[in-house]
């Protein structure tokens, strides 16, 4: 297998998303040509995309298209290389009132991808993108890629699902899949949806309390230029092929030290207040995760490079600079 991804046709699925636009960036870097298979073709639409830089954006290949059309994602994966596949919904709570559309964008979205690259006469790789959801609330820690997979929300079940698609068709089909486990991601170009933007949106906005929900669980951030940078890794690794392989900081941080981090590199301190509406249903929060990342470090040699404290820096800066496009009340849990 090739070591370098230079002049390699490279499709990303759910490149417009906020991981995705990070890891664009990075294979333009590498010198691949790469394709994005793009929904809403934000980096257009929404003005708070425009920090991808004109260079990156006129280099791409645009197709706009939806995981679900499967003829569609066919033609995307056509004469491809590699491909990485995050196109997913991500949300939640949103999963709690659709659970159907989980399983239509993630489990038949995934089953796409994986047909067309099993039809493929050119893949070397492909990078499923999973999550560290599908874990569930840690049954003991670090949590390794053997831990218990465990349905705590509709996302983590249809998460579950294409995982286990994906496996089936290494098992069934020697498809070169490997599927990448990023633990919870942060950092420029995050929307309000997750927890650290919604908190530096309320303190740049100048909030006088600090709307959160559960402040006790714990998470393993890592900033999302790490994350990107370990799913290229993945897909160079020969060694990974039909792995599930974790990507994380190997740090563990709970939700109110990381409200208190993010009011230091803001500036501001402010009371923290427990808005109900955030709460999640009890036994469907995941109240602890922290990655161990033994396995990718071993396989491919890569860690984590970003500081926690100096990507909230950057994160809360970057939301400060772009402040006019989030709306602290508007987002919920
Ligand atoms: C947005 C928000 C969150 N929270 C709490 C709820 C959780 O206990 C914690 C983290 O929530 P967040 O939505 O940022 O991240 P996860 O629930 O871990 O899920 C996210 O990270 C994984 C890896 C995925 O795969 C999901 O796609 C993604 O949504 O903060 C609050 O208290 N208030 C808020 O406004």
């Amino acid at each position: 297998m090739s070591e370098s991804l230079t002049g390699k046709q490279v499709l990303v699925t759910g490149a417009d998303g906020f991981i995705g636009s990070h890891l664009v960036e990075q294979l333009v870097q590498s010198g691949a040509r790469v394709r994005a298979l793009v929904y809403y073709n934000s980096w257009n639409q929404i003005g708070w995309l425009n920090d991808v830089s004109q260079e990156v954006l006129q280099s791409i290949e645009m197709i706009q298209g939806d995981i679900r059309d499967a003829e569609r994602v066919a033609g995307a994966v056509e004469g491809c290389d590699y491909v990485f596949h995050l196109s997913s919904l991500i949300a939640i709570p949103y999963s709690y009132v659709a659970a159907r559309s989980y399983v239509d964008t993630n489990v038949t979205g995934a089953l796409n991808v994986l047909q067309a690259s099993r039809n493929s006469d050119s893949l070397t790789r492909l990078v499923h993108v999973s999550t560290s959801e599908v874990y569930g609330t840690a049954q003991r820690v670090p949590i390794d890629e053997d831990h218990p997979l465990v349905g705590q929300s509709p996302y983590s079940a249809s998460k579950i699902g294409a995982d286990k698609m994906a496996e089936s068709f290494y098992l069934s089909f020697g498809l070169p899949v490997v599927t990448a486990r990023p633990f919870n991601t942060f950092g420029p170009r995050q929307t309000a949806r997750a927890v650290i933007p919604t908190i530096a949106s309320q303190l740049q906005a100048g909030c006088s309390e600090l709307k959160l929900g559960a402040l006790t669980p714990t998470r393993d951030f890592n900033f999302a230029t790490d994350t990107a940078a370990g799913m290229i890794a993945l897909a160079l690794c020969k060694q990974a092929e039909g792995e599930v392989v974790n990507i994380g900081s190997g740090e563990e941080w709970s939700i109110e030290e990381t409200a208190k981090l993010l009011m230091e590199a803001v500036g501001r301190e402010v009371p923290i207040i427990c808005d109900e509406d955030r709460i999640r249903p009890e036994k469907s929060e995941v109240n602890r995760l922290l990655a161990d990342t033994t396995k990718i470090h071993q396989l491919t040699g890569w860690k984590s490079q970003v500081p926690f404290k100096d990507g909230l820096a950057k994160t809360a800066d970057w939301v400060g600079r772009n402040i006019q496009f989030f709306n602290a009340e508007r987002y919920t849990i």
